[in-house]
């Protein structure tokens, strides 16, 4: 016999979302600031629900993805752990340096992300832990393997998968 397995997939216009960045490199180097509109696309995998035969309602899946991507839309996109960009937030701003040069952004527009470096994989990673999370405290469900997919433009993308 067989065996099968079943995924679900969504990827949608509404889960683009416009930002700003920017990201060290080769361990010292910076680059210039520039954006993006990256593409987010989702996959679940597991069993049939009993009842809707399906493995997770397509529906439920975009509607908590885009809580997530709609929080990112417009804004820069700041990573708070990267070991040579330093980032400090103030009430009214974030002032960002690297070295002799320094940015500083209203703080309204910015997103400040604990991870190391805005790439897409780490971006990517962020949107699987919330969505992880959404769909456990709102949905009630835990895929078997989640995938976020983070398209920087078309042709370059970066794919974390989590596994139960
Ligand atoms: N694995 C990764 N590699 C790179 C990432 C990343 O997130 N993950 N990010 C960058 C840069 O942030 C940059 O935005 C992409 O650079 P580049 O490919 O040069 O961008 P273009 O869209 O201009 O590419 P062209 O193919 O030249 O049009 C770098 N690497």
């Amino acid at each position: 016999m067989p065996t099968e397995r079943f995924k679900v997939r969504v990827t949608k216009d509404h889960l683009v979302f416009c930002c700003g960045h920017f990201i060290s490199y080769r361990g010292h180097q910076c680059e210039r600031l520039h954006g993006h509109n990256y593409r987010c696309a989702v996959e679940v995998e597991g069993p049939l629900l009993p009842d809707d035969f399906y493995v997770f309602d397509f529906i439920a899946l975009k509607k908590r993805t885009k809580e997530i991507t709609d929080e990112l839309d417009h804004h820069m996109l700041l990573a708070t752990n990267n070991p040579v960009i330093s980032v400090a937030p103030t009430p009214k701003c974030v002032q960002v340096r690297y070295e002799d040069r320094e940015w500083q952004f209203p703080r309204g527009d910015c997103i400040l992300l604990p991870i190391e470096n805005t790439t897409a994989e780490l971006i990517a990673r962020y949107i699987a832990g919330r969505l992880w999370e959404s769909l456990r405290t709102n949905e009630n469900f835990t895929p078997e393997v989640l995938r976020v997919e983070v398209e920087e433009a078309p042709g370059q993308s970066a794919t974390v998968e989590w596994r139960a």
